[in-house]
């Protein structure tokens, strides 16, 4: 396990000298969907590495304790059993890599991986006004401590967009610090929410700020502006974990998150990972995929490589 990043003081000049390369950046993203393809048990490898690395997430109104309790249950078993047994995995004891829930529904999701003998699964809980971050700060940090009080072991949190988009770091930095307290033990995955962020530039800077501030993880989205994660934002934010590493030495993790649906998705970005920053960033503790129907289609292909075929959907009743 890493260690917990502290952050460093706010450092403008670091800000100010950041740029990035658009056509360099696009040429490179775009390879990066085509030019690995990985295939048989390979395929089925990565795939388990990338259930391992779900956010299995439920954000929505209508949230209750029996949708909270289902999800839970499939964080505990996110593959069916017999496709474990095949697969002669069972001795990996293959979950989630957490679970993420509205502050509300945090205490539920406590009580019911508990009760199915997962608590070692970490319950995530949004938080700071999510998705829009437009409440006091007060109110903010206030959800932070009482999300931590009912049990989330991660909080994940919007950053103040209006402050990022004038160009105020040094405030974005304050707050974040702030939160970074707020949260205790707690880590600190801070939501870039790089489709309202304008541009390139700005998703880098935020990075930057953020880590600079204490944050565990960034973040690309909420799952809820028009453009969620996509592999340029992907590859401009794991380049700024890059650099902060080279001048820290601190291993920051990075969640993509929104729109996130097909196992070969999930592949892409599991290789961006491997190639931009190493093996160690493909793990769970360093990598995590924040997505709330991905499950399925990994579910599916993996039925396949075991079947040879599709499954119907009473096959894969749990997904
Ligand atoms: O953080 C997780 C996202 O809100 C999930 O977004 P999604 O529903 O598009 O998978």
């Amino acid at each position: 396990m890493a260690a917990r990043n502290p952050g460093v003081e706010f450092d403008p000049s670091w800000i100010q000298s950041v740029h990035v390369n658009l056509p360099a950046t696009k040429r490179r993203a775009e390879q990066l969907g085509i030019r690995r393809t990985v295939k048989k048990h390979y395929q089925a490898a990565w795939e388990l590495r990338a259930v391992t690395c779900i956010d299995l997430t439920t954000l929505a109104g209508d949230d209750t304790l029996s949708n909270v309790n289902r999800l839970c249950f499939k964080a505990k078993n996110p593959v069916m059993r017999e496709l474990i047994k095949a697969m002669d995995v069972e001795d990996l004891g293959i979950t989630v890599g957490a679970v993420c829930v509205y502050p509300n529904r945090v205490a539920d999701a406590v009580r019911s991986l508990k009760a199915a003998g997962a608590s070692h699964i970490p319950v995530a809980s949004v938080a700071t006004g999510f998705p829009c971050g437009q409440t006091p700060l007060k109110t903010r940090l206030e959800e932070i401590r009482l999300a931590v009080e009912d049990g989330a072991r991660e909080i994940d949190i919007v950053i103040n967009r209006q402050m990022a988009l004038t160009g105020d770091w040094k405030g974005v930095y304050d707050e974040v610090k702030m939160m970074k307290e707020a949260c205790g033990e707690a880590h600190l995955k801070t939501i870039l929410a790089t489709g309202e962020l304008g541009n390139l530039v700005n998703v880098y800077k935020a990075s930057l700020v953020c880590m600079m501030a204490g944050a565990d993880f960034i973040k690309t989205s909420t799952g809820k502006e028009g453009v969620n994660a996509t592999l340029m934002v992907g590859l401009v934010m794991v380049r700024a974990i890059r650099e902060y590493f080279e001048r820290t030495g601190y291993k920051i993790g990075f969640k993509p998150a929104g729109g996130i649906r097909s196992a070969k998705d999930a592949c892409t970005w599991l290789s961006l990972m491997k190639e931009e920053l190493g093996d160690e960033w493909t793990r769970p503790d360093l990598f995590r995929l924040g997505a709330s129907s991905l499950l399925i289609d990994i579910e599916r292909q993996l039925f396949h490589f075991v079947y040879g075929r599709y499954a119907a959907s009473h096959e894969i009743p749990m997904s």
